[in-house]
């Protein structure tokens, strides 16, 4: 069983954290709202493209677009001194929901029974 005083040793509240770490978890706040709102504006785009690719009849995934565009990220992460994997991480996941929703506007989303 987890006592209070457990609980509190493990997940010190934030006016006890030392200063340092404060401050970093400061800028990763920043840096999370940031991400979030350049994906917010990535999904409004790719949106964009979904329905542009219903109007023209065309199929909502390109896989030689993603190979292409993970090859590319991976090399700008390696210029920015981030370990490539995480591009591979992160990236064919948004791609994936990208492409389910695309999935979706053209009304072939997963029917009920
Ligand atoms: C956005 C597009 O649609 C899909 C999603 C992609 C993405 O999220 O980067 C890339 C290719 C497609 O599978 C596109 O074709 O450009």
């Amino acid at each position: 069983m987890v006592s209070d005083s457990d609980v509190s040793e493990k997940a010190p509240l934030c006016d006890q954290v030392p200063r340092e770490l404060g401050e970093y978890r400061a800028s990763i706040d920043n840096l999370d709202a940031a991400l979030v709102h350049l994906l917010a504006e990535r999904f409004r785009v790719t949106r964009k493209v979904g329905e542009l690719k219903r109007q023209e009849a065309l199929p909502p995934a390109d896989e030689g677009r993603e190979e292409r565009q993970l090859l590319r990220l991976k090399e700008i992460a390696t210029t920015a001194g981030l370990d490539p994997t995480v591009v591979d991480l992160i990236f064919p996941a948004l791609m994936s929901e990208v492409r389910r929703r695309h999935q979706e506007l053209r009304g072939d989303g997963p029917r009920p029974l």
